[in-house]
């Protein structure tokens, strides 16, 4: 055997945040024995530790993969975001360090919808503060404030993959369904795009947010926002805790302008289940407060970790990048009989003329050639002979730009 391609005993996984044992199965079964499943979430000198042998990290939502923890990751192929959101990881540091990044971008949207509609329902008849006054022994036996979801306007910003689910199901109870989007998107059913956002928030009776974390959508609704709201209207968030401004928002249901709001997701969350959660909304009734678990049920996790470890797997184990949130795309077939070098560099002229230069001046017969490039990284993929690989591997690791290579067979 050529000594160039990594043994799977010897690849290690380290997955971090209670990822599902279905990724450590679907591992398992692929060969990889190197997997430390661990319950939470790391940070500092201890997640550095683990790092520091790891060919393959997977992560959830808490995890913050940044370019110096990147730094000190030297062994690091790919990363798996166990979840839809990547904005816990610098996703250029990774590119530029040739680390692939893939995540889960739909199997827990069907969760989160389902909760979304379930506490509009709920905060819709006052469910929660009810509630909670029946526990202190209350009676809070009215009508008044009380409403059918039935005929109300749902107000959805973020029409993507869980937005439009959410579309459909409110629909199916009878609600009308208007929503906000930066990009154009189809209307699902009797769905309505609202002219901007503002007119949306005037517009809805619960407003919900389905967008990504971004500069754009940092602090989208504050205290001006929630102005412009119909008095008595609905809030909610399970997006990201960057995306709602807590402090005037709990103004608000104090005040009345707001009739009730459900918050999954915080600008700081806990770290474990063991620290305090602070925030300004505990102790508002009719506020229901969830620890960032609207993707947290069985049957999505499930999903997520059988999903992101066949991701990890079929590039470790064939090169193949489709799908990744950062790195170049390349669909590969499989490569029986043939070495598979894969070199990862960056995207400056002349890489590959030299590549293929050294490839010529070596008598390395290739059998085919794959190259995609995003932004500043290239991706090139070069099947040849076996006994070929060698040779191409260390006279191609030193092509000037060179960022990572790896042989396959
Ligand atoms: N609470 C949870 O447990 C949980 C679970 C899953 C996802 N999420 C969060 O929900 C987000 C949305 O998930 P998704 O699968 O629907 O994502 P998606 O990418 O399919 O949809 C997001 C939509 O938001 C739109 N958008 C972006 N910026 C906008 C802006 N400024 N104004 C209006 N629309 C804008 C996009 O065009 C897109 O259509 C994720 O990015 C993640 O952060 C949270
Ligand atoms: O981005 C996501 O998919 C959600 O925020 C869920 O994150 P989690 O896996 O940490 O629950």
């Amino acid at each position: 055997m050529p000594k160039t391609s990594l043994d799977k005993s010897k690849i290690k996984f380290v997955l971090l945040e209670g990822i599902h044992a279905s990724a450590v199965d679907a591992l398992t079964a692929a060969g990889y024995t190197q997997v430390d499943l661990l319950p939470g979430a790391l940070e500092g000198e201890e997640l550095r530790a683990r790092l520091a042998d790891a060919h393959f990290v997977g992560i959830r939502s808490r995890t913050q993969l940044t370019a110096e923890v990147l730094a000190a990751a030297p062994k690091l192929v790919a990363i798996g975001a166990f979840c839809i959101g990547t904005n816990q990881i610098d996703l250029k540091a990774a590119r530029e360090r040739g680390i692939a990044v893939f995540n889960a971008p739909y199997s827990n949207t069907r969760s989160v919808a389902e909760l979304v509609l379930a506490e509009s329902i709920l905060l819709l008849r006052g469910i929660p503060e009810k509630n909670a006054v029946a526990h202190r022994g209350g009676w809070l036996k009215s009508a008044d404030g009380a409403f059918e979801a039935r005929g109300k306007t749902l107000g959805i910003i973020g029409y993507g993959a869980i937005g439009t689910q959410l579309s459909v199901l409110a629909e199916s109870l009878g609600m009308h369904v208007i929503f906000h989007d930066v990009v154009a998107k189809l209307p699902l059913g009797n769905a309505r795009q609202a002219r901007s956002m503002e007119a949306l928030l005037a517009e809805a009776d619960i407003v919900t947010l389905h967008v990504p974390e971004l500069p754009s959508t940092q602090w989208m609704i504050g205290a001006s926002e929630i102005a412009a709201m119909k008095r008595g209207a609905i809030l909610i968030n399970a997006s990201r805790g960057t995306v709602v401004e807590i402090e005037p928002l709990a103004e608000a249901i104090k005040s009345g302008q707001l009739a009730g709001a459900a918050i999954d997701v915080f600008p700081k969350e806990p770290k474990s289940n063991k620290d305090e959660f602070v925030s300004p909304l505990r102790g508002l009734d009719n506020v229901i407060l969830t620890p960032h678990i609207g993707g947290s049920t069985v049957e999505a996790q499930a999903n997520i970790g059988v999903e992101v470890a066949a991701k990890l797997i079929r590039y470790s184990d064939n090169g193949t990048s489709t799908s990744s949130v950062n790195f170049p795309e390349v669909a590969l077939p499989a490569h029986e009989g043939k070495h598979r070098l894969l070199h990862v560099h960056q995207n400056m002229p002349g890489v590959l003329s030299q590549i293929n230069s050294i490839l010529s001046d070596n008598h390395i017969n290739i059998s085919a050639q794959y190259l995609q490039t995003r932004d500043d990284v290239g991706y090139v993929v070069i099947d040849m002979d076996a006994r070929s690989s060698d040779v191409a591997l260390e006279k191609l690791a030193q092509v000037p730009g060179t960022l990572r290579t790896r042989v396959l067979f």
